[in-house]
């Protein structure tokens, strides 16, 4: 049996082209959902990322801004930046690209955001409402691999998940989306005893660690569904997941590939985030 694929270019179509329904609607209203992307350095993937970002929104009707500063930024001008964005109302959400340069605090940053325009879910005032239940944005990758599963109808209630990797931006949201749908979920990292005999019990194991073949063949339970948040270079430069694609693809009921699995969610739910922050923003 070879795993069927859920595909995450085809469903980001699909919710793109609601997004920009709404983000028609509310410019009938005169108000244009408004993104503001920070970038600091000259990062060639960062630059990458930050582009397909804008030309997501530009492709769904969102207005885009993209603001590019050079490596040697101070903190508090970064600061001074952030704030000018949270006091503008022409921008609804407001996203500062990751990895910062070594003399800027990151996490300072992050809590520099207004959390009603934290669409990058990162802020901690957004974390304590994801794990709460309360409203707040919920992380764009983590969210799309929600996404992902709702889509092919899965059942997570009574359901054995793994998340593989704990990060703030991805493990640690994820394994609260997942409880919230009532799985029993279990985390994993680096100094799990014996990763295996953990994911062999899954129903669903995310891989979110970016690190190639995490998951192999022999770890996974026939039949289960396979998440692949890893971004991760080959030998031959080729981008790849955190799964062994080709082994687990014959184990696995469904599998997510790389490229166009996960990351191309995460920038749909970006645009889904901000438009939700500019409707919240906007009196009916
Ligand atoms: N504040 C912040 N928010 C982020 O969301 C954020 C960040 N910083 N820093 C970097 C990571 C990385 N990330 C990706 C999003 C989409 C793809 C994506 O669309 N990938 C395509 C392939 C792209 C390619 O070919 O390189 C795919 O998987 O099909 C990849 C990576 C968002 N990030």
């Amino acid at each position: 049996m070879t795993a069927q694929l859920i595909d995450g270019n085809a469903l980001s179509r699909t919710l793109r082209t609601d997004v920009a329904a709404r983000a028609a609607a509310l410019k009938a209203r005169g108000v244009t959902p408004g993104l503001a992307v920070v970038l600091v350095g000259e990062n060639p993937a960062s630059q990458v990322y930050v582009r397909n970002k804008v030309k997501a929104c530009e492709d769904n009707g969102l207005h885009s801004l993209l603001e590019k500063h050079p490596a040697d930024l101070s903190e508090a001008d970064l600061l001074s930046r952030v704030d000018a964005l949270n006091n503008d109302p022409a921008i609804h959400g407001i996203l500062v690209q990751l990895p910062l340069p070594p003399h800027i605090d990151a996490q300072k940053v992050i809590e520099a955001i207004s959390p009603e325009k934290d669409v990058d879910g990162f802020h901690v005032a957004s974390a304590g409402a994801l794990m709460t239940g309360a409203p707040g944005f919920w992380p764009c990758t983590p969210y799309g691999c929600m996404k992902m599963l709702e889509s092919i109808g899965y059942e997570l209630r009574g359901k054995h998940a793994v998340v593989i990797g704990r990060s703030n931006i991805v493990g640690k949201p994820m394994a609260l989306m997942l409880l919230a749908k009532n799985a029993t979920v279990t985390v994993c990292h680096s100094a799990t005893a014996d990763l295996g005999a953990m994911t062999r019990q899954a129903d669903v194991v995310v891989a979110a660690v970016g690190k190639r073949n995490v998951l192999t063949a022999d770890m996974v339970k026939p039949g289960a569904v396979v998440i692949d948040v890893g971004m991760n270079r080959n030998d031959e430069g080729k981008l790849c997941g955190d799964v062994d694609f080709d082994g687990v693809r014959e184990v696995a009921g469904w599998i997510t590939p790389v490229p166009g699995g996960v990351g191309p969610m995460t920038i749909t739910m970006l645009l889904v985030n901000t438009l939700e922050a500019a409707e919240r923003g906007t009196p009916a």
